[in-house]
């Protein structure tokens, strides 16, 4: 099994550059993180470069403050195109393979024409750079009001786009919160899978904790013949170096 360090939550306490050393220092066999606007790609590309690990992914900006992301908002497609050109321009240039475009708080059948029409753009964009675009189901308690909150319905979305390169962000702690039956879902969402990432719940602890056997849903990712690193995304309580004993006894 291949771990990918999220640096939205680990090693925050660092910038992004020594934090992609640390969870290299820490045996992590990639990284990914949510907003890295604020550092200069050449650094992170550096601290890649000399670490060898890659970096998976990374979001689209979130909007104004309060916001979480702007795909789905009607009315602010010219916003949300900015955020999907800022992404795939920041990704392409530290080689990461992904983009999670967020769809924001939003519902309805006009949220959903507005979020598809965007999802088409980014496709469309990421395509000739070799680019997975992302969505991910939210739980209703991180993030009341999300658009999307279930593997379902971003299945629907997927399906109802037909583009190669859009597919599902599995992140099995909000899975867990929404749908549960998380051995079935990963097999039958498997081939719109783009990435996986996992937290205990309810607590978004390390996996070693709380209510999920991630020792038996590590073993079904296998089994499936996911070869991807997963997606460590989850809150240390003390210092994430403290927090990384699940590395070796679930590894
Ligand atoms: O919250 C999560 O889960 C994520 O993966 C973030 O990228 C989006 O908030
Ligand atoms: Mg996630």
């Amino acid at each position: 099994m291949r771990f990918s360090a999220n640096l939205g939550f680990l090693w925050t306490d660092r910038p992004l550059p020594d934090a992609i050393r640390a969870a290299a220092a820490a045996g992590f066999d990639a990284v990914e993180c949510h907003w890295p606007y604020d550092t200069p790609a050449p650094d992170v590309a550096r601290a890649l470069a000399e670490t060898g690990l890659p970096m998976l992914g990374l979001n689209t900006r979130r909007g104004a403050p309060g916001e979480n992301g702007l795909l789905a908002l009607k009315g602010r497609e010219e916003e949300a195109r900015a955020a999907i050109d800022e992404a795939l321009a920041y990704a392409a240039q530290i080689g990461a393979g992904c983009v999670h475009a967020m769809a924001g708080f939003a519902t309805g059948p006009e949220a959903e024409a507005t979020f598809l029409a965007n999802l088409r753009y980014a496709a469309d964009a990421a395509a000739p750079q070799g680019i997975t675009i992302l969505i991910e189901p939210l739980n209703h308690y991180d993030a009341p009001g999300y658009f999307l909150t279930t593997t379902t319905q971003a299945a629907r979305l997927i399906d109802s786009l037909g583009a190669p390169n859009l597919k599902l962000m599995f992140d099995c702690y909000h899975v867990q919160i929404m749908e549960g039956d998380l051995t079935r879902r990963l097999e039958r969402m498997l081939p719109k899978i783009g990435h996986i990432q996992f937290a205990s719940v309810p607590d978004r602890g390390p996996p070693d904790t709380g209510e999920v056997n991630f020792t038996h849903v590590f073993a079904t990712i296998e089994r499936l013949g996911w070869t991807g690193p997963l997606g460590a995304e989850y809150r240390p309580t003390a210092h994430t170096d403290d927090s990384l004993g699940w590395l070796t006894t679930l590894r």
